[in-house]
């Protein structure tokens, strides 16, 4: 690889050892002159060995001059120090970079280089400066909700302690929303908001706040491009700005699931630096009437049933889902109905492959330059009218639709441990009515590395479209209708005439979509391929030692 050329190259001192500090377009490095002769040492990437310290220029947070300062200040010692060429370092700067700590989490990390001279120092400065304004992708201006009630109720504190003093640094300006009530935040995004003047949105809650800012900006840009959201046919229009998470709920799957951890300094820096993730949303229907968008979890049965319980328990905190969960299953209730799925297809893999969804993913990339194809092509829909539907009818203790892996503190891996972020389809999980031990065996394996899915009576598909109706809402004609081939269409009208004559006993759940319950149980699901864009880069792998001079050109 060709090494960029060097921006600067300094003698400089950091913390009264002398070190040579150099800038190239990709990183900073400074190497202790007196470590290095003695070792020729090859340095971690973003981490420091033998005296050698290297950021990459992406990972760089500000830089700030700082004033009336010297070496020996810090130590607090400046009578007893024995004089030493250090000290002449009177002009100081300081770089606030990324640090990579355990388990994803980010910390802002700093480092002062003293100079003898104040133009050195001003250099140095404004070379940075300049460095850091190449980076178009960072945002600038902010609109900020933060829900005051979500999770422990702390999100008003995490803001103002751990994130907008980051933000502040970064200079980032924002415009706060602490919201009032339920659907403040999606109301004002959908209808108020002058959305030109920022970057991008942050929501400062849980899932449920994630969810009410997702569905003002999608609603918002369809609004705009003029698409009704209840036809189930439209193609949805991509959101333009992206979505950044503070975590501050009880759950926060969608956080934890697109960053690797759910901490808020985490987040805040992902934010920092710009990153950009892509992510699916499906569109959930009853008949042609739209009722909400998910990312994460469409559940019926068991997590239909355990939030529906939970919900009068929200006086308890996040404790309400374990208490509930408990309940719900000692209750052990099944449902009967349908369901019907189009799978994905191309090289959408499989639940099961084991391949998980990282920084990067090359699954996901594939799937938005496949889509990219299939837009240009006129037939498409042509095409996915004459795709086969897949029948499946049971009865069933879960339903379960992850478009993502759902991963969160409380299951790590996550419902669906090689669903994809961004490949345009969900993994449709049916556990079949069964023992109660199988069931928490199944359960169970969703917090230890056993496969939740290796059951006989759990199966999986990857699914780009699903469709559910109960039992209570089936006839036989209807299973006639459908063996003849009918259209979706025509399916549907037809179990909503033969509804009242049927004589079935209505045994229902609710849906659970990404925490929110659903008010219809028969629903028609869509995945919308990368519909909107995150400030995460998905979890990166654990670190790659891999030799960083190829940038830092030292
Ligand atoms: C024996 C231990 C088994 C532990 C099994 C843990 C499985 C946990 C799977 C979590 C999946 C979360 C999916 C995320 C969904 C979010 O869009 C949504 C909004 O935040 N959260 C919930 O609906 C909140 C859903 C919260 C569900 C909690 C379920 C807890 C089940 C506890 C069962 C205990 C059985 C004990 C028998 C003695
Ligand atoms: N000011 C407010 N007063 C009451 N409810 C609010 C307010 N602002 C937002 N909400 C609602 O609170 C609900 C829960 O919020 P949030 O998602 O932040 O926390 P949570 O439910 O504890 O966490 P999780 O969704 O991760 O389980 C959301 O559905 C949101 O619509
Ligand atoms: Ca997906």
């Amino acid at each position: 690889m060709e090494k960029p050329s060097r921006l600067l190259c300094s003698e400089l001192c950091v913390q009264r050892r002398l070190f040579e500090v150099t800038l190239n377009r990709t990183a900073l490095a400074w190497k202790d002159t007196e470590i290095t002769k003695k070792h020729t040492g090859r340095a971690i990437y973003g981490a420091v060995k033998a005296g050698i310290h290297c950021v990459p220029v992406c990972e760089i947070i500000a830089v700030q001059e700082k004033e009336d300062d010297s070496p020996c200040k810090d130590t607090g010692k400046w009578q007893k120090v024995p004089p030493s060429p250090a000290d002449s370092y009177q002009h100081a700067f300081t770089v606030f970079y990324v640090e990579r700590m355990r388990q994803h989490c980010w910390r802002c990390s700093n480092v002062t280089f003293h100079c003898s001279e104040h133009s050195t120092c001003l250099l140095w400065v404004q070379t940075i400066r300049e460095q850091l304004a190449l980076l178009t992708n960072r945002p600038k201006n902010l609109l900020v909700y933060i829900n005051p009630y979500g999770g422990k109720q702390r999100g008003k504190q995490i803001y103002d302690h751990k994130v907008s003093p980051i933000f502040s640094q970064a200079s980032i300006s924002t415009d706060v929303i602490v919201t009032e009530r339920a659907n403040h935040a999606r109301d004002h995004l959908k209808m108020e908001a002058d959305l030109k003047k920022y970057d991008g949105v942050v929501c400062v809650g849980g899932d449920g706040m994630f969810s009410e800012i997702m569905h003002g900006l999608v609603s918002r840009t369809q609004q705009e491009a003029g698409v009704d959201d209840n036809s189930t046919e439209e193609t949805l229009m991509p959101c333009g700005l992206r979505i950044g998470i503070i975590p501050a709920g009880s759950t926060d799957c969608i956080c934890y699931a697109t960053v690797g951890s759910n901490d808020p300094v985490t987040s805040a820096l992902h934010i920092v630096v710009g990153d950009s993730q892509p992510m699916d949303v499906c569109s959930v229907h009853n008949e042609d009437h739209f009722l909400r968008y998910s990312v994460s979890l469409l559940g019926y049965g068991f997590y239909g049933d355990v939030l529906t319980d939970s919900e009068r328990k929200r006086w308890m905190g996040p404790a309400r889902y374990d208490i509930s969960g408990v309940k719900t299953f000692l209750s052990h209730r099944y449902y009967e109905g349908t369901v019907s799925f189009l799978p994905a297809e191309g090289n959408s893999g499989t639940p099961r492959d084991k391949m998980l969804c990282r920084s990067g993913c090359s699954i996901c990339q594939q799937s938005s330059s496949d889509d990219l194809v299939s837009k240009n092509e006129d037939s498409v829909s042509d095409a996915e009218c004459q795709d086969t539907w897949t029948v499946i009818r049971g009865k069933f203790l879960a339903i379960n639709a992850a478009s993502m892996s759902c991963a969160c503190p409380r299951s790590p891996k996550g419902l669906s441990p090689s669903a994809h972020l961004a490949d345009g389809s969900t993994d449709l999980i049916l556990v079949r009515k069964c023992s109660r031990l199988n069931f928490l065996c199944h359960l169970l394996r969703h917090t230890n590395k056993k496969d939740q899915f290796d059951h006989s009576f759990v199966e999986v598909y990857r699914v780009k479209q699903f469709r559910f109706t109960p039992r209570y809402q089936e006839c036989d004609s209807e299973v006639d209708l459908r063996e003849s081939g009918a259209t979706g269409k025509q399916f549907l009208s037809q179990i909503c005439k033969e509804h009242r004559a049927c004589g079935c006993m209505p045994s229902q759940s609710n849906w659970n979509c990404d925490g929110e319950i659903l008010p219809h149980t028969a629903i028609q699901v869509r995945v919308h391929n990368q519909l909107i864009k995150l400030f995460a880069r998905g979890i990166e792998e654990q670190p790659v030692f891999e030799d960083p001079f190829a940038h830092c050109a030292i």
